[in-house]
């Protein structure tokens, strides 16, 4: 092709480069989306954006700071009303470290606490773990409750041991993608301790910092119920961590929460926010909802102590199963009620570490 009809060629074909008012409509129209994710409007957290005019429409793509597949496509749908043309949306998820820490590839921890112990904690935390990863984000689990780990037994990893590559650190088991450390898997199949490190305390700060975690977007640690020195640890040799809550809506599990919190205040844990787990119980005849524990007894404590409240997960028997036989719903039902349920806390909760605590998240 000669250098003429190469020009003409390129000039025909080549994407069209928004102009400043067509730029400015569609900013408009992102800040007029506004959700659970997006109380401040779409277009305050989506950065680097570019706007791109194709044959049949535009093409929007940008970075977002957290995971929003369940809202992607009621996004275009606005967009494609607001700009009177089709959308195709490439905005990519790109999480960042929120705090400074010495665990090197890991972006950002998230400690799963509960008051009570049996309220869920350990599920919500693997469960969460496989949502995250199913929202594409790379993902780490630390079983911090050395005293009665489940996560080997959750994750379907009973009998796993870690390796060492130098007789110093660990590397983690994997589980569908999700790196995994437990003081279970340094047991002896009979029981019998194979680890060096002490039980309690030391032995938690021990797994985390000598596992070779790799590069995670995310790091959760299942911590023992209560308030006991795995916390205490938790906040002095870590200082870069958030908090979640789990609690039930049962009045005697919120009491116990406020103990938590009392703790964290004073120990200056960052928490995102609550977690209402076995909130409800959906009959599988005839569909009805009942309230087993208390009707929004966590939705109703959250908005008192100010805190939001990150999703409300139904009492399941596929939960319970999943649990047991080490599977995850995220894989053998990723279109049910009950996986959605899950991404929707998972993308909360990214969206609140975002909210609360990035630099680069908008001030109001
Ligand atoms: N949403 C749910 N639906 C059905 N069963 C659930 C749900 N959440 C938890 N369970 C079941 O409740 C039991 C206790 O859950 P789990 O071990 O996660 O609680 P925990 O708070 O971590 O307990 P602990 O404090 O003893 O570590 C388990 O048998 C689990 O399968």
């Amino acid at each position: 092709m000669d250098k003429q009809s190469l020009n003409m060629f390129s000039k025909l074909f080549r994407p069209k480069k928004a102009s400043y008012a067509l730029q400015t409509k569609v900013e408009k129209a992102l800040a007029k989306y506004t959700s659970n994710l997006f109380p401040v409007g779409l277009a305050k957290v989506v950065s680097n954006l570019h706007i791109k005019q194709q044959d049949n429409g535009l093409k929007l793509s940008g970075d977002m700071p957290f995971p929003f597949a369940s809202e992607a496509e009621a996004i275009v749908q606005h967009l494609t009303t607001k700009l009177e043309c089709a959308i195709e949306l490439n905005f990519i998820c790109q999480i960042e470290p929120i705090f400074q820490h010495e665990v090197a590839g890991v972006k950002n921890i998230i400690a799963v606490n509960s008051g009570k112990g049996g309220v869920g904690k350990s599920t919500t935390t693997v469960n969460l773990a496989y949502a995250l990863k199913a929202l594409g984000l790379k993902v780490g689990v630390l079983d911090a409750d050395v005293h009665g780990p489940s996560m080997p037994t959750m994750l379907g990893l009973d009998g796993q041991h870690p390796m060492s590559p130098d007789g110093k650190h660990l590397l983690p088991i994997e589980k569908n993608g999700i790196a995994v450390m437990s003081s279970g898997f340094l047991a002896d199949d009979d029981g019998t301790r194979i680890w060096k490190g002490s039980i309690s305390s030391n032995a938690f700060e021990q797994m985390f910092k000598e596992t070779i975690w790799g590069d995670l977007d995310v790091l959760l640690i299942d911590m023992p119920p209560g308030t006991g020195d795995i916390q205490l640890t938790l906040v002095q040799r870590i200082p870069a961590v958030t908090s979640v809550i789990v609690t039930t809506p049962q009045d005697v599990a919120l009491l116990d929460v406020q103990k938590g919190l009392n703790m964290f205040k004073r120990l200056n844990l960052p928490v995102l926010g609550m977690i209402e787990n076995m909130s409800y119980h959906v009959c599988p005849n005839c569909q009805n909802q009942a309230h087993i524990f208390g009707d929004c007894g966590g939705e109703a404590y959250a908005k008192q102590v100010d805190l939001p409240l990150l999703g409300k997960l139904p009492l399941h028997i596929d939960v319970r199963q999943a649990a047991d036989k080490g599977q995850s719903i995220q894989d053998s039902a990723p279109d049910s009620q009950l996986a959605i349920a899950y991404r929707q806390l998972a993308e909360q909760v990214c969206a609140q570490q975002y909210y609360q605590f990035d630099s680069r998240a908008p001030k109001s």
